[in-house]
Parts: C-alpha cells; sequence; structure tokens
C-alpha cells in the first residue's frame, strides 16, 4: 500500500506519551498489544471485549496498560505506521508478521518507548511462533532501517479510513479534513464534568489544568481517575467537554420533569440530575444501565430507571424536557476511540439513520406542550445529524428550532450553524487540546 497522497501535509510522526518503564515490559505485552490491535481492527468492541478476556486479565496492571497504549496508538497511526512500513517491505509479509512490525512502530514512533527494547521484543516475537519465525531476519531489518534511516514524512489524513476521508471531505472541505485528521494523531486530555457545589478552580489547580467555557474541568495530567482527588466521594465524573453539551443545551431546571431516552452509560444522565430536575433515565441495554447506576451511586444522584426500547416503552407520561442521545457510528469520537474509524463501515450510516429516525418520533411524543426536545449525536456524518433534524421539522410541524447560544452551554463559537444547530468538530479548540465530535439540535414544541 503506497503512503496516500490527499494534500501537501506532510510532517514528521510525533512523539505523543510514554507508558512506565516500557523498557522492563516483556514479550507478553507485545503480544497482548497485537491482540488488543486485531480484536480493534476485527469487530466493533473488540478492543473493549478483549481487554475484558482471561488472556488479558492474567497479565499484570502495567503490562496491561502498556499494551493498551500501544494498540491505541497503533489504531491512531495506523496509516502512517503502515506507510512507513511499505516503504521498506517489498511485498506485503504475513498478517502476523505486520502486527508485529506494527506493534514495535507504535512504540517507537509515538509512545518514545527505547528503540532497543521495541525492536529487541519485536524479534522475539517474531522467533516464538511458527508461522513468524521465518520472518525474523526481516522484522529485524526493517526495524533497524527505519531506526537507522528514520521513519520518513506521513501525513495525518492516511490515518482515516479512504471513505470516512472522502465525505469528510465533502462535507467539510479540505482543510477541516486535514485539521480532524491532526486532532486525531494524539491522545485526548482528560475531562471532568462537576457537579454545581464542587469548586472547578481548585480541582483543575490539583489536577494542573484548565476550567473550559461552560464549567468542564480539563486535566492536564493523565492516569488512573480514581486515584484523583473528589472520584471517592463523587463530585465528578469524567465527561468530554463536548458531550456536556447537549445536556446543557437542554437546559432543564429544578422541579421540571425531564426524559433521558438513550440514557447509559450516564454521563448526561449526572447531568441532568445534578440540575435537581426529576430525571427518567431509559436505555435498552440492562448491562450499559449497571454502568448508570454504579454511576448514580458514586456521585449520590438520583433518576428512575427504565429498562426498555425507547419506541416500545408502554407509559403514557410526557415531560417538560427530553433529550435523545441516539445510538450512532460514532465517528466524532475518533480521538478516544480510533477503533471506531475501522470497525464502521459505509452501510452502517444508514441503517442508524433509521433508527435514529425511529427514535426521535418516539422521543417527540414524550414532550409535553410548550416542553423542549435535544437531540444529538457523536457522529460526524451529516445523515445522523443536520439531515436527521431536517426531516423531522418536515414531518413535525408542531416543532421549531430553538436555537442554541454556543457561550450559554460551553461550546466553541464556530459550531454554531445558520439553522441554531451546534456541529462541533474533533478540530476546533486545538489550542486547548480539542474536542469530541458531535451534533446537537435544540427543538421545542409549539
Ligand atoms: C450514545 S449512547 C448514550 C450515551 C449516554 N447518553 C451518556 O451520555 O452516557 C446510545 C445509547 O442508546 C442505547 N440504545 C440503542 N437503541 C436504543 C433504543 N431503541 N431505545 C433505547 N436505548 C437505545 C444504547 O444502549 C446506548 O446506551
Amino acid at each position: 500500500m503506497a503512503d496516500k497522497a490527499r494534500g501537501p501535509r506532510r510532517e514528521p510522526i510525533q512523539r505523543t506519551g510514554e507508558p512506565d518503564a516500557a523498557a522492563d515490559i516483556g514479550v507478553e505485552a507485545r503480544i497482548a498489544a497485537g491482540i488488543l490491535l486485531n480484536a480493534a481492527l476485527e469487530r466493533r468492541n473488540g478492543l473493549d471485549e478483549a481487554m475484558a478476556s482471561a488472556e488479558l486479565k492474567s497479565l499484570p496492571g502495567p503490562d496491561r496498560a502498556f499494551a493498551r497504549a500501544v494498540a491505541m496508538a497503533a489504531l491512531r497511526r495506523l496509516g502512517e505506521i503502515d506507510a512507513i512500513l511499505n516503504r521498506r517491505l517489498q511485498k506485503s509479509p504475513p498478517e502476523a508478521v505486520r502486527t508485529i512490525l506494527r506493534v514495535s512502530l507504535a512504540q517507537t514512533l509515538v509512545l518514545d518507548t527505547p528503540a532497543f527494547a521495541a525492536v529487541s521484543t519485536a524479534v522475539k516475537l517474531a522467533e516464538r511462533d511458527a508461522k513468524t519465525r521465518p520472518y525474523k531476519a526481516l522484522v529485524n531489518a526493517v526495524l533497524r532501517g527505519i531506526e537507522r534511516e528514520g521513519p520518513g514524512l506521513t501525513t495525518a489524513e492516511s490515518n482515516l479510513p479512504d471513505w470516512i476521508a472522502a465525505r469528510w471531505k465533502q462535507t467539510y472541505g479540505e482543510a477541516a479534513l486535514a485539521a480532524i485528521a491532526l486532532a486525531a494523531r494524539d491522545e485526548p486530555p482528560t475531562d471532568l464534568s462537576l457537579k454545581p457545589a464542587e469548586d472547578a478552580n481548585a480541582l483543575a489547580e490539583a489536577l494542573d489544568g484548565q476550567v473550559l467555557t461552560g464549567g468542564t474541568v480539563r486535566a492536564g495530567v493523565r492516569g488512573d481517575v480514581a486515584a484523583w482527588p473528589g472520584y471517592e466521594t463523587g463530585g465528578w465524573w469524567v465527561q468530554d467537554a463536548a458531550a456536556a453539551v447537549p445536556a446543557r443545551l437542554l437546559a432543564a431546571k429544578s422541579g421540571e420533569t425531564v426524559l433521558d431516552m438513550c440514557a447509559a452509560p450516564g454521563g448526561k444522565t449526572l447531568q441532568l440530575a445534578a440540575t435537581g430536575a426529576t430525571v427518567t433515565a431509559l436505555d435498552r441495554s440492562e448491562p450499559r444501565l449497571r454502568r448508570l447506576r454504579q454511576n448514580l451511586d458514586r456521585t449520590g444522584l438520583s433518576a428512575e430507571i427504565v429498562v426498555t426500547p425507547g419506541e416500545d416503552w408502554e407509559d403514557e407520561r410526557t415531560f417538560d424536557a427530553v433529550l435523545l442521545d441516539a445510538p450512532c457510528t460514532a465517528t466524532g469520537t475518533l480521538r478516544r476511540n480510533p477503533e471506531v474509524l475501522r470497525a464502521t463501515k459505509p452501510a452502517d450510516v444508514a441503517k442508524l439513520a433509521d433508527v435514529q429516525h425511529r427514535l426521535l418520533d418516539a422521543a417527540a411524543e414524550r414532550v409535553a406542550p410548550g416542553g423542549r426536545l435535544v437531540f444529538c449525536v457523536c457522529s460526524l456524518e451529516r445523515e445522523e445529524g443536520e439531515t436527521q433534524i431536517i426531516a423531522f421539522l418536515r414531518r413535525n410541524p408542531a416543532f421549531r428550532t430553538a436555537p442554541a447560544d454556543p457561550a450559554a452551554v460551553g461550546a466553541p463559537a464556530e459550531a454554531l450553524t445558520p439553522e441554531g444547530w451546534l456541529r462541533i468538530l474533533p478540530s476546533m479548540w486545538a489550542e486547548t487540546g480539542g474536542v469530541d465530535g458531535f451534533f446537537a439540535a435544540r427543538l421545542e414544541r409549539i
């Protein structure tokens, strides 16, 4: 596969992190990294499933964390890593050999692992398996060649699957595509949403971070969030700055009734419950609702929980405000979940748009006269965002757009569309570390 030329922007690959003591971590962790990488490339949720497998769980914690960091780095830079490899490979090696090479390059090019450790463990990995043993010398030569002569220039856009890059170029233009690709190269910072009574400035200071417009605290440190101040006492929860926007847009108030229609694992339910509104959190997935319950317990917040598909809910109630955070391709979360780009197929966009259409109609029925409806998706695909709302407003003349005020809801100013909706791109707020991609529209029943 040749390095894709989608424009002139070619730059040296940048290192972004350094897992602890990578040089001391051994072959087993690298094998695990390969397992995680391939699971993520093979199937949706593959990485999470593989992380939960007995094989991964049997590793010591630091090895497991290292394996995940390597797999994530490889996924974020897959196009660049393959381009570098392809310049040195005369023909494509067996997949197992490519995995070893990818895992090794993710360490040296992205994670700052010392080359001696990344290369020698790659050679040991090749040696261990009869299928890869004949390629031991090749693995050594390719990796040492790259170390000696440098990786060469690569493009951030090459990390995006072709069909996705083509779509985003058409929807957002070439410059935005390049900016999104750049934003997706690096591990994003961790953002926290706080309960209203918490001191955002003190938390930001403790985490060497900053308070963003809207009140999100962006941590300046990484690591185990459960060890950060305020976790045990439930003062905050992890939630990307963009993911915190839709619940603010709904502007729930104490004393109102609110339905969160696709609620689990509950980041937005927590925001809504923290306003003092009476919240009903509905989701079709019991396992995901279990996580929502744990989140409510930890934060001391409360909500009624309903397990059912939103379209089939046999309940007559209507609500002052309804939030529909619909299931979607999640392409906007590519910085946090680079695997979504590999797992999503073109046909998924239309399939999920159908689900969103049905859920939107079901959500609309739950809105009391004069009430509000916020629809949002963490997708960059127009069919899951703007197109849904245009079609919904045509089918439902009883609703109209209530334009968003980006400053009031902690969204980037440039996210506001002419229609009054919010289209947040991962390239926005780049100077403070970027955001997830989101679409959100607030509607009101006339
Ligand atoms: C984008 S996630 C929601 C994230 C959540 N709002 C949060 O902030 O943590 C979409 C959710 O929709 C749920 N879901 C999918 N189809 C559904 C349906 N027909 N009815 C209700 N929930 C559904 C999924 O189980 C998933 O939890």
